[in-house]
């Protein structure tokens, strides 16, 4: 008999027809959400392969459910489930007060290594939005997910621990650079070539696999020279290096200026593009936060760091309507482990309410069928999101932003979702 056990062999997925896939309700709004989410995405397999296929949801425990059940907010029985099953999704999980753990959900991302939190960010028809020209959003953020400010290594203010640190920072390595002393906490910024270059690698790789012209780093180089500044530094060797005359990279841009001049630069980059080499640039976060509001036109696939990376995830999802709507992926590409989820949290104040949009997590749903390749199914869920926002059925969070529209619960959303598939 077939094995229903999703697998990988040298980085392809190898899926049969009834995969096994885990799922994390998740803690507040998640059990709303993912109850709606659920029922879209089975109703688009079954629609998209007449019942060949379907989907063999398993759940595990992770977060409130799980400490109210076990005692324990992260079993490791369920880290277990993932790392067998490869492929998970999951609901949005409260990060617990005290108990050791800073975040669950990026303590997933950790402990299965998954360096890539890829955020695709599009409009769909419709959709309110705070800008003029939503429809001209059209990125996929790769925000490395496991290293950074990101990762947790700090020291609280008064502590020996900070003091120890701050000691040897002042004594061992000479910095006067400590303002207040006395009464700082202290926190390590960890940026690695190796994490770099499988974050870089990922975000040239998706560029070149979807048809897209840029890649842009993102980073704060000019000030954190060692950290964000070496990101960007490894980044353009890695794209020279690994992707050769795939790519045309703003380094080069600078030789060719230097040696015959800006007009000569100009036409290198022109040439590169109509030849479909990908341009690797880069830009200075702050600024950057400017672009994608005035020219998002410019930016396509964006490689950034973990802390840049959750702050331009929750500011591009604004633009396009906000976070009910923003999908997203953690995946090592190496292991094939990857775990789906929406950008946003668990919205507590609507929790049990069935009320809030459970568009992010239908839409990291299709995330995850396209990563299967079962893209039939994808794409009815996208051409009934927009049939459906079209027809302005929304939930509360579009409600109060659109004219004549009906606002339905959450539970009616999805059901309008499958009726319009
Ligand atoms: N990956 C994860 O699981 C994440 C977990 N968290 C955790 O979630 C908890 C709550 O965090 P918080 O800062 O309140 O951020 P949230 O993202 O949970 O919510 C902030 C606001 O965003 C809007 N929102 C969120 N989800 C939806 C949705 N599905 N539909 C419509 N609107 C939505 C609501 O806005 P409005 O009030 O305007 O209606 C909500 O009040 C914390 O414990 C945090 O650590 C946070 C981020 C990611
Ligand atoms: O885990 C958390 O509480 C925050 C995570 C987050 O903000 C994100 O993944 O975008
Ligand atoms: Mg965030």
């Amino acid at each position: 008999m077939m094995s229903n056990k999703i697998t990988v062999n040298n980085g392809a997925l190898n899926v049969p027809d009834n995969p096994v896939i885990p799922y994390i309700e998740g803690d507040g709004t998640g059990p709303d959400i993912w109850a709606a989410a659920s029922r879209v995405i089975d109703a688009a397999v079954e629609k998209a392969y007449d019942g060949k296929k379907k989907i063999d949801w398993k759940e595990i425990l992770v977060g409130g459910k799980s400490y109210d059940k076990t005692g324990e907010w992260l079993p490791d029985e369920s880290l277990e489930t993932i790392r067998e099953y490869l492929i998970a999704i999951k609901g949005p999980l409260t990060t617990p007060i005290g108990g050791g753990i800073r975040s669950l959900n990026v303590a997933l991302r950790q402990k299965l290594d998954l360096y890539t939190c890829l955020r695709p960010v599009r409009h769909y028809t419709g959709v309110p939005s705070p800008v003029k020209r939503p429809e001209e959003v059209d990125m996929a953020i790769f925000r490395e997910n496991t290293e950074d400010i990101y990762a947790g290594i700090e020291f609280q203010e008064g502590t020996d621990e900070a003091k120890k640190v701050i000691d040897f920072i002042q004594n061992e390595m000479g910095s006067e650079n400590i303002r207040f002393p006395e009464t700082s906490g202290i926190g390590i910024k960890p940026i690695s070539k190796e994490g770099t270059e499988r974050l870089v690698r990922s975000a040239i790789q998706y560029a070149i696999n979807e048809n897209r012209k840029s890649v842009t780093l993102v980073h704060k180089g000019n000030i954190m020279k060692f950290t964000e500044g070496s990101f960007k530094a490894w980044g353009y060797d890695l794209a020279h290096r690994e992707f050769g005359d795939k790519v045309f990279t703003w380094h080069q841009y600078d030789e060719i200026v230097e040696k015959e001049g800006k007009e000569a630069a100009n036409k290198a980059q022109d040439e590169a593009e109509a030849a479909g080499k990908i341009i690797v640039k880069d830009s200075i976060a702050d600024i950057f936060l400017q672009q994608i509001l005035t020219r998002p036109k410019e930016h396509e696939v964006v490689a950034t760091m973990n802390l840049n990376g959750d702050y331009i995830s929750d500011a591009l999802a604004a633009q396009v309507g906000g976070i009910g709507i923003a999908p997203g992926a953690n995946i090592n590409y190496d292991t094939g482990h990857a775990i789906f989820e929406a950008t946003h949290g668990t919205a507590p104040k609507y929790a049990g309410q069935d009320k809030v949009n459970p568009s992010s997590l239908i839409l990291s749903g299709e995330l995850l069928l396209r990563h299967l390749g079962w893209h039939e199914a994808a794409e009815l869920i996208t051409q009934s999101m927009d049939a459906t926002i079209g027809s302005k059925v929304v939930t509360y969070d579009f409600a109060r932003l659109m004219d004549n529209s009906q606002e339905v619960k959450c539970s009616g959303f999805a059901d309008e979702l499958i009726k319009n598939m």
